[in-house]
């Protein structure tokens, strides 16, 4: 017999716990910028999240998109700059920030995701008053915190087996639009849901130490070390600071994982080995 089909019969039995341990469960997703590959990654991406839910998770995908709004300001020659993560948006970069993530960047995550049979519904933080913003600091214009989510349309969704791919946008009182960070868009929406697990796909493995190796099991209080000696820096710090908000707020526990490692979510659910760094409460 073919080894191959031999180790496949052979990894669904050893999934048997894990499957049972998640059936039900809620796992939000984001889907950065950076972890968005090619369209076959893409593709494997989409399988592992219709898989999920074949097996009876309720996944919830958040994304960014930071790199492609980039090259769409480049084209249209607007500059852009970032504080301390964020990127400043005034009213002309909001709307290319929702043109880019509403519309391409959530259209193709939704598309591949329905081309694996998956049933993906395309949403942002302004449908069904889903997420609403505050602003920041004055100093980013259009940066939103989310001070509400309101989950009932994810829960409607899901009931009806439907996969929400949420683009990281929410409502103003005063009817304005906010650029939300895609990793606090996640958190705050895994904490709405009260969710199981938070994936924070990016690319690197994980949180590394001094020493550049990935801790895979991080508590808050190392996380807080790591981040005042400097070795959390950069684009790590939301996610970290994301992870602990959830975690706060009701989560599980959340995983920083590299998304361009094959089957990623697959592995951290479904097997013994997991990846990436967990976070859990102390
Ligand atoms: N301690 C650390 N461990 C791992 N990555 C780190 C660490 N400190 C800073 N980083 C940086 O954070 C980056 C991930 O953040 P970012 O580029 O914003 O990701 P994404 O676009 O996926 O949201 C990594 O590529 C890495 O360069
Ligand atoms: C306020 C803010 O910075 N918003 C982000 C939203 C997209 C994002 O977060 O994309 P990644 O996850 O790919 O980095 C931005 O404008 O780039």
């Amino acid at each position: 017999m073919n080894r191959d089909w031999i180790a496949t019969a052979s990894t669904l039995n050893k999934a048997l716990p894990y499957l049972q341990r998640y059936a039900g469960a809620t796992v939000v997703i984001k889907l950065g910028g950076h972890a968005m590959g090619s369209d076959a990654a893409m593709e494997e991406f989409a399988r592992d999240v219709v898989l999920m839910r074949q097996v009876g998770v309720n996944p919830v995908i958040v994304h960014g998109g930071g790199p492609m709004i980039n090259a769409m300001l480049d084209k249209l020659q607007i500059t852009s700059e970032f504080k301390n993560g964020k990127r400043v948006t005034d009213a002309a970069t909001m709307e290319v920030v929702e043109m880019v993530l509403a519309g391409v960047v959530n259209k193709r995550i939704v598309q591949a995701i329905n081309r694996q049979g998956g049933r993906a519904i395309g949403l942002s933080g302004k449908d069904a008053h889903l997420i609403t913003c505050t602003p920041t600091d004055p100093d980013l214009g259009f940066v939103g915190t989310p001070q509400a989510v309101n989950p009932r349309v994810l829960r409607d969704l899901a009931e009806k087996e439907y996969i929400p791919v949420i683009a990281p946008l929410g409502a103003g009182a005063q009817g304005e639009t906010f650029n939300i960070n895609g990793d606090t868009a996640a958190g705050a929406v895994a904490a709405a849901l009260k969710a199981d697990r938070l994936l924070l796909l990016t690319d690197v493995a994980g949180v590394k130490n001094a020493a550049g190796e990935v801790v895979t099991e991080l508590s808050a209080t190392q996380i807080r070390s790591l981040t005042e000696d400097g070795v959390i820096a950069g684009g790590m710090i939301p996610k970290t600071e994301t992870a602990l908000a959830a975690i706060d707020g009701g989560v599980r526990a959340a995983v920083i994982l590299d998304g361009r490692a094959p089957n990623a979510c697959l592995l951290e659910l479904f097997t013994e080995h997991g990846a990436g760094s967990i976070i859990r409460s102390d």
